[in-house]
């Protein structure tokens, strides 16, 4: 078996797990993934869980009710929503019954993962729960979600959770050991690939749909959320959740499926995004102080140590941060241009006050800004 290590991993849990009979989420696979999640979490890493099984859980719970509604087979969009938004919490209670530590639902669409302003809140919001010490769980916002707003399946949203939240891995689990050569289902000689240095068209002609009713996507689906990350520096794991020994091979550090491994490591992809990709839209001036915490103790800046603004950046936007006429850094502003103004030369506990709110009291956070 291949080894891997990891800090941060976003732990993917599909519906072929979670709602194995596709009528209602079950918790049948879950004491062994949910024993994974609190040991590793013992050692000082960190988990955020994607997790599907509000479809499955709304319809179990209408057909087994007072009414025993029946759900047709092919459900139409409006009602899988409907489904969705009667098995959110299902789920949600259904995980939390195996931890003493609180879980927080997010519900995103892809919609969501674009625009930058709601981009940066989420990254927020997750950073806030993890240092609250919750255990946040994703899931697409169903009920808001059609085709333009969708992810549409559980793989690509857990590759954009793993971005977003600056994760180093991607753990997809679910009713199969990993990528096979081609669908084992459909041909018994397919075997095992345990590890893929990269992805391309040969990989991706090796995926076959899902395997049950419920799955969205199949292994089409987790190629391309390995795509995703593995340029990003996030190694991607596909694992079988069904397999109480899975998760005692992941706590060895081990890989008992397929290892996708990252092209480079996420500080460098970061570093290469923000020092090349990413534009400015305008300029942070901040005092010599400012400077040295930046540059020799790595630290955030805050609004205390800027002495001023240029150009008319929104939240999220790039800016560069320069110190008597000198770039010193690149980063993403977490304050628009506007706010900014108000805040700079303020001391943290002034901010809520200033600006009648308060996100967070760090303007350009040390995780989004490169040293130049
Ligand atoms: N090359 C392949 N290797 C492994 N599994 C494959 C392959 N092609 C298709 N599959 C199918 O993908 C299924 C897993 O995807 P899916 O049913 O969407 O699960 P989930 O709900 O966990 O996302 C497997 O059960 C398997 O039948
Ligand atoms: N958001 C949906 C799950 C989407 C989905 O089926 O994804 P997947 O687990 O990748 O097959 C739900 O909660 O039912």
């Amino acid at each position: 078996m291949n080894s891997f290590s990891w800090q941060r991993a976003v732990v993917k849990v599909g519906s072929a797990l979670i709602a194995p009979e596709g009528n209602e989420c079950s918790g049948r696979y879950l004491l062994a993934l949910a024993r994974f999640i609190t040991a590793s979490r013992e050692q000082g890493k960190e988990v955020i869980l994607v997790s599907s099984g509000s479809v499955a859980a709304g319809r179990g719970k209408v057909s087994s009710g007072q009414y025993k509604v029946k759900v047709r087979q092919n459900p139409s969009i409006a009602e899988k929503q409907a489904m969705a938004a009667i098995g959110q919490n299902i789920m949600m209670a259904n995980w939390q019954r195996f931890f003493d530590f609180p879980c927080a639902q997010v519900l995103l669409t892809a919609d969501d993962l674009r625009d930058r302003t709601r981009y940066v809140n989420i990254k927020n919001t997750l950073r806030e729960i993890i240092n609250h010490h919750a255990l946040p769980i994703v899931n697409e916002n169903d009920t808001v979600a059609v085709n333009e707003l969708k992810v549409g399946d559980n793989d690509n949203l857990g590759a954009y959770t793993a971005l977003v939240a600056q994760a180093d891995t991607l753990i997809i689990c679910s009713d199969i050991d990993g990528l096979y050569t081609s669908d084992p289902r459909k041909n018994k000689d397919a075997t095992l690939i345990p590890v893929v240095e990269s992805i391309d068209s040969t990989i991706y002609g090796l995926a076959g749909g899902a395997g049950t009713s419920v799955g969205t996507g199949g292994m089409r689906t987790k190629i391309e959320a390995a795509d995703k990350c593995i340029n990003s520096g996030i190694q991607t794991l596909i694992v079988n959740g069904r397999h109480g020994e899975t998760f005692d091979a992941l706590l060895a550090g081990k890989v008992p499926g397929t290892l996708f491994k990252a092209m480079r490591t996420p500080s460098n992809a970061r570093r290469l995004w923000l020092t090349h990709t990413l534009k400015t839209a305008g300029r942070i001036i901040i005092d010599k102080g400012a400077k040295v915490a930046l540059i020799e103790q790595g630290a955030s800046l805050l609004p205390s140590g800027i002495a001023g603004i240029e150009g008319n950046f929104a939240q999220g936007e790039a800016v560069e941060i320069v110190c008597e006429n000198q770039a010193v850094a690149k980063g993403l502003s977490l304050y628009n241009a506007k706010d900014l103004i108000l805040i700079k030369g303020k001391k943290s506990k002034d901010i809520a006050s200033v600006l009648g709110y308060e996100t967070t009291n760090v303007a350009v956070h040390r995780d989004d800004m490169v040293l130049l």
